[in-house]
């Protein structure tokens, strides 16, 4: 008979009993879930129909790695290039910090040239925390640095315990325990970084290991956060799905029956079945405070969950941007093409050069007579970035001026209409274009070349 205590969950005034405790499962042989990842075939997500409660935590937040998992992916970022970066995430994190830390690799110099950069800065938010290898030399120079936190890699799958270290379970939790124990000893707190949780033993080696990290935490009174890596993109937010897919299940699992407050538990999603966002999102929901994400979700592979996304996530969920400044997105995308020579694909949400161009001549249409009806939000107000219509066969004489008033942001007065004779002019080179077979839109390119052409032809300039 189950002999646990009963008592009153306060998340919903009902009887519950006591949570089970879970000893570490030491298997002899991994076990590697081969019914969900049977590896020849397609990942399975199965059902169990055990649904978890909702469970937002009071305070939720972005935190970035856009310096770790994001430069793991592409070419090194200059030490000035992570310098601005760094200060255009402080603007937008706003006053209360919801870009509330960013993680730096510490090998090279170089590396910590940019720590140094970042720290001078003496910004509150976003707190510098390192990536480092785990020995008591690094931890020593996290503490020297002036860091308060380091995160440290604590792979959970048997893909990794038995394949990649040729541990046991058993020889791995006391492995990474002993590594936990020396950074608290130095006074640095430890973030784990769970790699491969979605295929890892969420109840025979995950609870309790994040529980002998709860207990080393209360020990050395210095918190010890748990990062929920989905390091495949395995992740599920599907109601009722299994452990270890479900992000709920597994969330839940971390705080109710390991006892990892949401205030220490984040989620780290990559993006390989176009999951990220809305599994980060998930996280959130169901009690982690923190998600980590990347900008433009630039990171391993098919990237991480993109930072700009969780942003507008956070804005639905919680109902105000709580200070955050959306507008530096649009200035990041900037730099980005300027600087570093990087353009984000052009359909990306929020930043891709199309994500608010509306091309079909019958959307257009709709969008000409009032924005709203094919613009997601004021993306002039919060992107500075206004709605467009991209011009076509279909686009028509308003279409043309409502292209050239939006590019040249033109109000009021120096708008120009439909009648306007540059307009028109414009549009008879439209015309033509499609009558001798063209079946591609114009580009941005050529509306400005045959613009200022007309303009030069006609004698007569917009007022830009
Ligand atoms: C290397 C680990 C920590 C990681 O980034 C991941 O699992 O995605």
């Amino acid at each position: 008979m189950d002999q646990r205590k009963v008592y009153i969950n306060p998340h919903n005034n009902l009887l519950q009993l006591e949570e089970p405790i879970y000893p570490l499962v030491d298997v002899e042989e991994p076990n590697t879930f081969r019914n969900l990842f049977p590896y020849d075939e397609i990942p399975k997500i199965a059902f169990n129909d055990r649904i978890v409660p909702h469970n937002l935590p009071d305070e939720i937040f972005i935190t970035d790695t856009t310096f770790r998992d994001g430069q793991q992916s592409r070419a090194p970022y200059t030490t000035e290039q992570i310098v601005t970066l760094f200060d255009y995430f402080h603007r937008l994190g706003g006053p209360k910090g919801l870009i509330r830390q960013s993680e730096f690799f510490l090998y090279s110099k170089k590396d910590r040239d940019a720590v140094y950069r970042c720290m001078e800065k003496g910004y509150e938010f976003p707190e510098v925390t390192s990536w480092i290898r785990a020995s008591k030399k690094d931890f020593e120079l996290v503490k020297d640095l002036g860091m308060k936190e380091t995160g440290i890699l604590v792979s959970c799958s048997d893909y990794h315990i038995f394949y990649k270290m040729k541990m046991t379970r058993k020889e791995a939790m006391n492995h990474y325990l002993s590594v936990v124990r020396e950074c608290l000893e130095t006074g640095v707190a430890a973030r784990c970084h769970l790699e491969d949780i979605t295929r890892s033993d969420i109840h025979g080696f995950v609870i309790p290991f994040c529980t002998e990290l709860m207990k080393l935490s209360k020990e050395y009174n210095i918190p010890v956060k748990i990062r929920a890596c989905d390091t495949m993109g395995y992740g599920v937010n599907f109601s009722g799905a299994v452990i270890p897919r479900s992000v709920q299940g597994i969330i839940y699992g971390l705080t109710a029956h390991a006892g990892v407050p949401s205030k220490w538990l984040e989620w780290h999603g990559h993006n390989d079945f176009y999951k990220a966002v809305t599994n980060s999102t998930t996280a959130w929901l169901y009690g982690a405070s923190a998600v980590n994400c990347s900008l433009f979700g630039i990171g391993e592979r098919t990237g991480n969950t993109p930072l700009e996304a969780m942003v507008f996530e956070y804005a639905q969920l919680k109902g105000t941007l709580d200070g955050m400044d959306t507008t530096v997105i649009t200035e990041l995308a900037e730099y980005f093409e300027k600087e570093i020579g990087y353009r984000v694909p052009s359909r990306t949400p929020f930043v891709g050069k199309n994500f608010n161009v509306t091309r079909a001549g019958i959307h257009a249409d709709g969008l000409l007579k009032n924005e709203e009806i094919y613009n997601i939000f004021d993306t002039e107000k919060f992107l500075n970035r206004p709605v467009l219509v991209a011009v076509s066969n279909t686009s028509g004489l308003a279409g043309i001026a409502h292209w050239i008033n939006s590019f040249y942001k033109l109000k009021g007065e120096a708008a120009v209409d439909k009648s306007h004779p540059v307009v028109q002019k414009i549009k008879n080179w439209v015309d033509e274009e499609y009558e001798s077979g063209r079946v591609t839109v114009i580009t941005d390119d050529e509306l400005l070349d045959i613009i200022q052409k007309t303009e030069n032809e006609l004698g007569i300039h917009i007022s830009k």
